[in-house]
């Protein structure tokens, strides 16, 4: 190993974890910057992703780095081994929700119900369990938004309003804002400079009630309360307090449910899925199913005034198709539609790129998971202020 010191050593290596999975079940390429999660950054060079994320109960952030050698392996680590890899290993494989296997889903369950899924495989694309609150505020920013743009958004929400974390490979990362710290420290006149346009509004209106809510319920954390409620609400419930926040429509709620709060059976319809709809599944509504609905919503007022009546009957029409997976189903489909993905790279870029295809074999439909936490050193530099360290890598 080969290694240049100037300045202060603080030389760490990272100690790697191993998940493994089925072929097909997971693809880091397809899944990390494809419209679900948008704080991931992809380094080109060393093909791997990093961001900052809670690990387990803990409140405090940590740097992760995942890396994917193969397609039935990852392999993740923390910058300064800032947390225990069996903790992580357990994090990410919750994270990643690898107890649910997707091509399982997809041979046994939608090809049989729908044989449009004949003609596409999820290509390692599923459904992620991420922070409640960061997925509220970056589907807010999603609104008439593209990927690239809500990704610029969430990394300026964190560098402007988070705590600064660490520092990995010469960038400095740092947390997803609190309600709080929106409130405390951002105002919409910057918010709208900052490029966020009338969704700034929206930020701020929501980071103010949330922090109010969550204070008068006796909650310190904004996703240790979003959490409670949705254990006691029903959907329905859990949808119309989610509107009462600024800026989070039927849509916008239906993919906080999904993909921060683990409803597998909300199906969120966008003007994308709509097309499908109509498209793909000749679908038309009537009005006595129209009349229907408008009743079942007559005691919620929020969703009364927010909801289309046409789009949550198609929400409904997939959900009696798909079944209760039916949010991952969505999910395929909305990667498949949109076609690439787009995110943060080390470069400071945001670059699109297409989806990396996975041919499917016909092997046994098991999620494996299994954590080796053996040691290893990657190529890496990690640097403290006023320090510079490179390190080459011999071996594994
Ligand atoms: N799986 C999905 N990802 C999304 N991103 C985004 O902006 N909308 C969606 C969606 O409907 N499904």
């Amino acid at each position: 190993m080969e290694k240049t010191v100037r300045g202060k050593q603080v030389l760490k290596m990272l100690k790697f974890g191993q998940l493994t999975f089925n072929k097909g079940e997971l693809s880091l390429e397809n899944l990390l910057q494809g419209g679900q999660a948008f704080r991931w950054i992809y380094n080109e060079n060393k093909n791997h992703y990093t961001t900052t994320m809670k690990v387990g109960d803990s409140d405090k952030y940590v740097v992760v780095i995942l890396t994917q050698p193969s397609q039935t392996v990852l392999e993740f680590a923390t910058v300064g081994n800032m947390c225990c890899l069996k903790s992580l290993g357990d994090h990410l494989a919750d994270y990643l929700r690898l107890e649910v296997s997707v091509r399982d889903l997809h041979a046994t369950h939608w090809i049989k119900r729908d044989s449009n899924f004949t003609s596409y495989s999820p290509q390692g694309v599923r459904m992620l369990a991420q922070e409640p609150w960061e997925t509220m505020i970056s589907f807010i920013c999603s609104s008439n938004n593209n990927i690239s743009r809500i990704t610029k958004m969430c990394h300026t929400l964190s560098r402007k309003y988070g705590e600064k974390i660490g520092k990995f490979d010469s960038m400095d990362y740092h947390s997803f804002p609190t309600s709080n710290d929106i409130k405390e420290k951002a105002t919409e006149t910057e918010l709208r400079e900052l490029g966020f346009g009338y969704r700034a509004k929206y930020i701020i209106q929501t980071a103010e009630k949330l922090a109010i809510d969550k204070a008068q319920g006796g909650f310190l954390g904004d996703t240790e309360y979003l959490l409670y409620l949705n254990a006691h609400m029903t959907y329905e419930q859990m949808r119309e307090h989610l509107m009462s926040y600024s800026g989070v429509g039927p849509k916008v709620a239906d993919c906080i449910c999904l993909m921060g709060l683990r409803m597998d059976d909300v199906v969120p319809i966008d003007v994308h899925i709509k097309r499908i709809a109509m498209r793909d599944y000749k679908f038309q509504a009537k009005k006595s199913d129209i009349k229907q609905l408008a009743e079942k919503y007559r005691d919620l007022p929020i969703t009364r005034k927010k909801i289309n009546l046409e789009l949550d009957l198609i929400r409904l029409m997939f959900l009696g198709k798909w079944g209760s997976f039916a949010g991952w189903a969505q999910g395929m489909l909305f990667s498949k539609e949109v076609g690439k993905t787009s995110g943060a790279t080390t470069s400071g870029e945001i670059k699109k790129r297409k989806l990396g295809d996975i041919t499917e074999t016909s092997d046994v439909f098991e999620v494996k998971k299994e954590f080796k936490t053996e040691e290893c050193i990657v190529e890496s530099t990690m640097i403290e202020e006023g320090t510079q360290i490179s390190i080459k890598v011999e071996s594994r």
